[in-house]
């Protein structure tokens, strides 16, 4: 069965144990930044094998010191589905070890 789209209540429990992270347009967001350029680069390397792991894939913002995050479900229609907020507390699980903040 496709993923189905969380609940405006479901979202917002799920925002509350992941800090930084908030809803915009549809998709859960969070930036992270670093002292320097390679940790964010050595983070997007991380989420991508996470990426790869899940089948589920986030859109990621590469900029000097900063990496931004996005992530919905294409084939629930872009809305946000269980599958978001697993990948997003996979990525919070692993942005101290980057030195993200
Ligand atoms: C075939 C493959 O399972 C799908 O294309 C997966 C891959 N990664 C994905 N990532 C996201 N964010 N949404 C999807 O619907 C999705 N579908």
């Amino acid at each position: 069965m496709a993923p189905q789209p969380l609940t405006e209540t479901d979202i917002a429990e799920a925002l509350s144990g992941l800090p930084g992270w908030t809803l915009e347009e549809n998709r859960l967001v969070r930036s992270y930044g670093f002292d320097g350029h390679l940790p964010a680069v050595a983070m997007l390397v991380h989420i991508a094998a996470i990426h790869e792991e899940m089948d589920h894939h986030a859109d990621l913002a590469l900029g000097y010191n900063r990496l931004g995050v996005a992530v919905h479900t294409h084939s629930a229609g872009g809305r946000v589905t269980e599958l978001d907020t697993r990948l997003a507390r996979r990525i919070e699980e692993i942005a101290a070890g980057h030195g993200a903040r």
